[in-house]
């Protein structure tokens, strides 16, 4: 099978292993909070479990680790030249066409611990939002673990508006990366990082961390242009809020998103078992399908499709038909 290759560099050694450890040591000293994962904002309840981050500075906010911050701030000229370097000339004209010697703008830093000692061992694969995304290995002494990306099928049926790739559903929870060695395979790709490399990619690259078996993984994670022009839509464009209910007692109702970019029709869990009397509030889109089933299994109970004009969508057990 044919497969792209994503927009991903690595360079070695960039930060001294001396600066690594001086800024693992400030972590510590600091804490890492235990926090709520974004990127598992729309994962079954059982998947969401907190991740350990520090945020250090941020465009908005400013520095907001200082020690942290001051150790790392001499090498941004460096890394942001790197970024530039990487950058397709091309698409950025096209996405900035009034600034062609644009320097990528940093906007967020953080820093991520992964320990079996939390509960963050891992990150599902997930494309970043920003355009361009440094990620910084601050240490090589752990076991499993490792960030990877997936070289999509070259056979893209179903175009997505965004400029993302298609890619399997089979790969985007919990269940799949829980199997995950530091292993190559033809469409999954672990760089080998030492102390102190980095990579860049792009917000088309899906990537993910595998599961850390022993020890602790720290990175340090640097996102230029937040506000993504190339996927505006995804934004502020069309969404608005929409709001599910019902008041089905006997059987448990599940949400699920259908992907109707797919030729398939894949679709995500939205929320496992949604309790009856309550209202689930989602920011979605126009056009975007949402279908309830009885939980565990095929059986539809409604399916919707979404529109700014009706705020309340309301799931009846009457409207029980098919089997898809
Ligand atoms: O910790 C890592 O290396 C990956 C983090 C990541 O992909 C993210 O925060 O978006
Ligand atoms: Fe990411």
């Amino acid at each position: 099978e044919d497969l792209l290759e994503p927009a991903f560099t690595q360079h070695v050694g960039v930060l001294p292993r001396s600066v690594c450890q001086e800024l693992i040591a400030l972590g510590e000293d600091n804490g890492f909070n235990v926090e709520e994962e974004s990127i598992d904002q729309y994962a079954p309840p059982k998947y969401k479990v907190t991740s350990q981050s520090i945020d250090v500075y941020e465009r908005n906010r400013g520095i907001i680790s200082p020690a942290i911050w001051d150790i790392l701030e001499p090498w941004i000229p460096k890394i942001t030249g790197l970024v530039k370097e990487s950058i397709d000339t091309e698409v950025y004209k096209h996405f900035f066409p009034d600034e062609q010697e644009r320097i990528p703008k940093l906007d967020w830093v953080f820093f991520r611990k992964f320990s079996p000692d939390t509960d963050r061992i891992s990150l599902r694969v997930h494309p970043d939002s920003n355009m361009y995304s440094v990620n910084i290995a601050l240490n090589d002494d752990f076991k499993g673990g490792g960030l990877f990306y997936l070289k999509p099928s070259a056979n893209q049926d179903g175009k997505t508006d965004d400029g993302r790739p298609v890619i399997s559903d089979e790969y985007r929870d919990y269940d799949w990366l829980s199997s995950q060695k530091r292993q190559n395979s033809s469409n999954i790709v672990y760089p080998a990082l030492g102390t102190g490399d980095l990579v860049i990619y792009n917000y088309t690259v899906y990537h993910g961390v595998a599961p850390v078996e022993a020890g602790t993984r720290y990175s340090f994670v640097l996102f230029y242009d937040m506000d993504n022009p190339a996927i505006q839509v995804d934004f502020d464009n069309d969404g608005f809020g929409v709001t599910f209910y019902h008041e089905i007692e006997d059987v448990d109702i599940s949400l699920l998103w259908v992907d109707t970019r797919v030729k398939e029709h894949p679709t995500e869990v939205i929320e496992e078992k949604l309790l009856p009397y309550t209202v689930y509030p989602l920011v979605s889109h126009d056009g975007h399908v949402f279908r309830a089933v009885i939980s565990g299994t095929d059986t539809v109970v409604s399916e919707f499709v979404v529109s700014d004009t009706q705020a309340l969508y309301t799931i009846k057990m009457e409207e029980y038909t098919a089997e898809l």
